[in-house]
Order: structure tokens, then sequence, then C-alpha cells
């Protein structure tokens, strides 16, 4: 069997594809030598299944797709506070570009619009570092969330550096605050030398698979952020990933995200996918106008939206049995699925608003595949509760989804002495 997502994928692509509204990007001269034609489509699952359609694997400039990692090298290397002090989360509503300046504090209002991006990047590195070894670090971060050696697109880089006065402006406004301390033309070019590394759609595809996979690159294997770090970094591209159309991004698309002037778009599901699109020509704020159409496609088609909601977790508790008679009856309560709060809440209430009249109860969790953290706690808790009250309770748990069950509570490893 072939299997069908690269048809499904296609499908999607050939329904935007007439879709050319837009301009290309002309504030950085280079760019307008882009085909404005160019479309790709790439996605990439938490597992390592890469498909990509169209121009997945034409070489693009990152732009500011670059920042959203940055932003999350500058919290593994210094940590979430340090940067918090220099950089805030809150969405400015003002394009990527703007001057935008908390009043009260001076910090960038996030890191995702220019002047919170230029004051992440000179977070990587120890002080003093200088702008080369810097990009050095983040060439690096880059080749190895993209799992390959990632070129620079010299001319864009040039082009950029030529054309900078507001950037430079905005480097300079940083330096006189002191949230920057390195020479405004030096920090402007290795900043706009992160924004022309060259990746593809299906790297990009892969790079926001290693956000979804909890900072695990999935191709490679290799942990690149800690699940702190990618929550905060997802938070942010949320909120602030699409500027000043952040909200009715979050509203149509819902999925963490983040675009650049080259016509990239990135998009990471946690837990599941990392989605990319490259198609050159903008809207008014700087995103890919079929991009956008792309996602809307896909996120409404697979129901992909972070906020649809999930269904209700009634369906954990997958059977329930009495095997045996009287006073040897024994109730079997067979677990399935995933048990996070939820779930393990309706267990718990479920077995105190109608206590088994057995006095042997059995927890099988032979068709649970994970157990949550918080789930694990409560549900050892109940039972621990349950013995308390006289029961004698066993857990049947033979693909080990609840180690370290603490059988000094009581509770009993492995299937009761009956047949079950
Ligand atoms: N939105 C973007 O992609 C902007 C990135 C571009 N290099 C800049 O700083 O202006």
């Amino acid at each position: 069997m072939h299997t069908p997502v690269p048809d499904y994928l296609a499908e999607v692509a050939d329904a935007c594809a007439s879709s050319t509204g837009g301009e290309l990007a002309s504030y950085i001269p280079e760019l307008t030598r882009v085909d404005p034609r160019y479309f790709g489509l790439a996605m990439a699952t938490v597992d390592g299944s890469i498909y990509s359609v169209g121009d997945g694997d034409v070489e693009f400039t990152m732009q500011s797709i670059s920042k959203a990692f940055v932003y999350g090298l500058a919290i593994r290397e210094r940590g979430l506070a340090a940067v918090l002090e220099k950089v805030d989360v809150e969405p400015s509503g003002d394009p990527y570009d703007e001057l935008s300046f908390e009043a009260s504090t001076g910090r960038p209002r996030n890191p995702m619009i220019n002047a919170g991006a230029i004051t992440a990047h000179t977070l990587v590195g120890r002080d003093g570092i200088d702008a080369g070894e810097r990009f050095d670090l983040i060439h690096r971060l880059l080749c190895d969330l993209a799992g390959r050696e990632l070129g620079v697109d010299e001319e864009v880089w040039q082009s950029e550096v030529h054309t900078s006065d507001r950037n430079l402006a905005i480097a300079h406004m940083l330096r006189s605050k002191g949230l920057i301390t390195d020479p405004a033309e030096e920090v402007i070019s290795a900043y706009s030398r992160q924004c022309a590394v060259l990746v593809t759609a299906r790297d990009l595809a892969v790079m926001a698979a290693t956000l979804a996979n909890g900072g695990v690159q999935p191709v490679t294997g290799k942990r690149v952020f800690s699940g702190e770090q990618v929550r905060q970094l997802l938070s942010v591209m949320l909120t602030c990933g699409m500027y000043d159309s952040a909200g009715d991004w979050v509203s149509t698309v819902g999925i963490p995200a983040k675009s650049g002037v080259g016509g990239g778009i990135i998009g990471s599901l946690p837990g599941q996918l990392g989605i990319s699109t490259f198609s050159p020509r903008l809207d008014q704020h700087g995103n890919s106008v079929r991009g956008i159409e792309t996602f809307e496609r896909l996120s409404a088609d697979m129901g992909l939206h972070l906020m649809e909601v999930a269904p209700p977790a009634r369906s954990v508790v997958h059977a329930v049995r009495v095997v045996g008679e009287g006073e040897d009856a024994v109730r079997v309560f067979e677990l399935s699925g995933l048990i996070g709060f939820t779930a393990a809440e309706r267990v718990l209430q479920w077995l105190s608003e109608d206590p088994p009249p057995e006095r042997t109860v059995v927890v099988d969790l032979t068709e649970v595949h994970d157990i949550e953290s918080v789930a694990r706690r409560m549900l050892l808790e109940g039972m621990r509760r349950m013995r308390l009250d006289g029961y004698v309770v066993h857990i049947v748990d033979s693909g080990d989804v609840l180690p370290d069950p603490d059988p000094g509570d009581g509770i009993l490893l492995g299937p009761p002495p009956m047949a079950i």
C-alpha cells in the first residue's frame, strides 16, 4: 500500500495553487529576485516520517523563522529568567519592524518582532563573544534542528546588510537602553546572516517537528531543546509568531507558528507534527498569503486547531467485569488509551460515587499506552484510599505504564491469584 498522505498534501497544494495574491518582500532588494510562483508544502511527524510536495526541496532564506529557534537557544544558554529580564512575551500588535518597547520597562515586547529578536540574538554565547562566533553557534543550532548542514545566501545577507537602516535604528535604541552592548553594525550584520540561512520546506517541517516532539529531532534523535524550553517557545509562537495578525491566525489556524519574509511559515502541533509552507508572496504583515491559505485548509481538514475540543475522556474505562461469585467475587476495571488528569478524575469519581460491592478490585492497565504524571499520582492515591476503605487492590500492568507503584501503600502488583 502507498500511504495516501502525500496524495492528500498534493490535493491541498492543488486547491491552494491558484492563489496569487500578495507581493514579494522588496525592502531586502535581493528577495525580489525569487520566483514568486514557488509553492512547497511539507509535513514531518514526531516519528520522523517526512512528506513533501511541490517545491518542498527548493532552498530559500529563513528570515524571521530563525527568531523562534534563536529565542530557544538564548533560553537554553542563559535560562528563561535572564532572557525575560531583557525581552518580554507580550503580543505587540505592531508590525515586526516596529521600534516597539514597553513603556514601563523599556524591554522589547516579544522575541518575534525584530527588537526582541535582535536582543535574543545577542544573548547567544558568552559575554564578549564576537559576532562571527555567535553566528556559528546559531548556525550549529539550526543545522542540528534540520539534521543537515545548512548554507547561507550570501547575496541576500549582503543585500539586507546594505539596507538595514531600520534594524540599525532598533539596535541603537537597544544600546541606548543598555539591553545590548555590542556595536550595532556588528549585531545587525550577524542577525541578518542568521536570517539568510537557507532551508527548504522539508527542512522546516523537520525543525518544526522537533518542537512538536518536545525538543528531540525526530530523525537524528538528538535532543536540541528541553521540554520546558519548547513549551516557552511554542507559547510565544502561538501568541506572537504572526506579528500583528497573530489573533487572526490563532482563531483560524490555531497552531503555534512563525513566518518569515522569505515566504516560509512553520507550524508546530505539540505531540503530533511539524508543517511548513513556502510561497514567497506576502501580505501587508509580511506573512505568506498562500502559506496562510494552506495552513487554514490543513487545520480545518485535519482538525489540527489546538482549541478543537478533544473527545471527552469517558472512554477511559474500557470495560468493567465481575469475575467469580460471592465472597470470591472480584471487580475488574479495564482502562485504555492515554490517561491524563481528566481521565484519572473520571475513574476516581466513578470509584467514589459507586463503590464496588466486591472486596477485591483489579485495575487492568494492559490497554493503557501512557499515564501522565499527574494521573499516576491521582490513581495511586485513589487506590491507597480504597485500600484504607478495606479493599484489596491489584494492578495489572504488563506494559509498565505505571512504574514504581509503591506496593508499600498496599497495592499488589500483578493479577490476583484467581483468574480474571
Ligand atoms: N519578518 C521577517 O522575516 C523579517 C526578517 C528580516 N531579516 C528583518 O529583520 O527585517
